[in-house]
This record gives structure tokens, sequence and C-alpha cells, in this order.
């Protein structure tokens, strides 16, 4: 008995396979791109916030299609003085979370300027996900979900309704991009009967490095 139980362990460790996915999160000051991914790794919300200085590196661990996706976030900074950094943190990424306020007309034109910027940069394959955010603000809207669902269709992103104060949706977003990449993979394997390969970006591990174990639910 003891020694079955050591061989399902044993076949576990084995069979896990690990894919590094590096995600860039593009958008204009104070959207609340930083909430987002503390509301996802640490579940927790913060009034008041720095604005991000450069980027801010995170890591979110989830599992999808038996693979474990370890999510190498980047979090960039919204202020205009930092947007010509941004093609540094969006290089190698294979997938991009670009995100206004739906409270503020102007981040919803400025999100469309960042993503001209970063569909001049990168390869067509790129996973999109277009995030309207600070859903808990609805009487303020100034975004109309229609705007915001024919853009996302004209970039070829999904679309989330999202709230970091509440969290509405925010698991869904970054659930979404762990499941298209562990289904390419498992799809890349089937055709090619080679394992698809990590994309690895640098990571700065002296910076902030958030994990989750992945024995919770199923995301973030
Ligand atoms: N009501 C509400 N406030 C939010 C939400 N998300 C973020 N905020 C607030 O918006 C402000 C800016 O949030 P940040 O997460 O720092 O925004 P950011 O996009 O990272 O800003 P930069 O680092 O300057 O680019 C903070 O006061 C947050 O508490 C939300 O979903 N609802």
């Amino acid at each position: 008995m003891l020694r079955d139980v050591k061989n399902v362990k044993r076949t576990q460790v084995l069979t896990m396979k690990e894919l590094n996915v590096k995600v860039v999160i593009l958008g204009a000051q104070g959207v609340g791109k930083t909430s987002l991914v503390t509301r996802c790794s640490s579940h927790t919300f913060t009034r008041y916030t720095n604005a991000t200085v450069g980027a801010a590196f995170s890591k979110i661990v989830m599992p999808a299609h038996g693979y474990t996706i370890n999510m190498q976030v980047w979090d960039t900074a919204g202020q205009e003085k930092y947007r010509s950094l941004a093609p540094l943190y969006y290089r190698n990424a294979v997938a991009a979370m670009l995100v206004f306020d739906i409270t503020c007309a102007s981040s919803f034109a400025e999100v469309q300027a960042w993503t001209r910027d970063l569909l001049n940069n990168v390869p067509s394959e790129l996973v999109l996900v277009l995030l309207g955010n600070k859903l808990d603000l609805e009487s303020q809207r100034e975004v109309a979900r229609e705007t915001a669902l024919n853009f996302a269709a004209q970039i070829y992103a999904v679309y989330f309704e999202t709230s970091a104060l509440t969290s509405d949706g925010v698991e869904a977003a970054f659930e979404h991009i762990g499941l298209v990449m562990g289904k390419q993979a498992v799809e890349h394997l089937k055709q090619t009967g080679r394992p698809l390969a990590c994309v690895q970006s640098t990571i700065n591990l002296s910076s902030n490095e958030y994990q989750r174990n992945h024995s919770g639910n199923n995301c973030c």
C-alpha cells in the first residue's frame, strides 16, 4: 500500500509540466493595474497606492490543462514619462492585459494608444485581454460596455469588466490567460510530439515576488 502511494506521488512529480509565460500589463496611470495584480496574487486591496516606477514584477502560479502555469507578470507604470520604457517590458511577452478605468473616458483613449504601440512591436499571436476596471463605480461609468466590446473585437481580445476592490472578474481575467496558454501547450504537444518551449523572461529576483500555491482554487 505504502509503495503504491509512493508511486503515485512519483508519477505526479514526473508528469508535472511547467510553462513559464511572460504577461505584461499596460494602461494609463491610476486605472488599477497594480491593484489588479495585488488582488489576484494576495487577495487584498489598498485605497492608497503609490504610482509604479518603471515596472513591478510579480509571479502568479496556476494550474491549467495539466500544466503549472508560471505567469511572470510585468506591471508597467502608467505615467507618461515612463511610456518609452514599455517596449522593454513587453518584449517576449506572450500575453498582454490592457487596462482602462470604466469611469474615465480618457483612460479608454489611452489604452487604445498603448495597444497600437504594443501591436506594432510584438508578434500577432499575442494573447490579448482588455480589462475595464473599477466596475464597483458603475454609477460613474463613462465608457459603455458596448464601446469596449467593439474595441476588443477589433484587436481580437477578450473583454472583462473587473473591480480590484470587490474582486469581480479579476480571477477570471488571469485565469483566461492561463487556460489559453495551457491549451496551446496541449495542442502543440499533440501536433508535434514535443513540449511547447517555455517562454522565459529575465526576472529580477530582488523585486516583489508573489506566488500562490495551487492547492487553492483554480486561479491566481
Ligand atoms: N473603486 C476602485 N478603486 C480602484 C480599483 N482599482 C484600483 N483602484 C484605486 O485606483 C488608484 C490607482 O490604483 P493603482 O493600482 O495604483 O493604479 P495603476 O494603474 O497601477 O497606476 P500607475 O502605477 O500609476 O500606473 C488607487 O487609489 C486604487 O485604490 C477598483 O477596482 N475600484
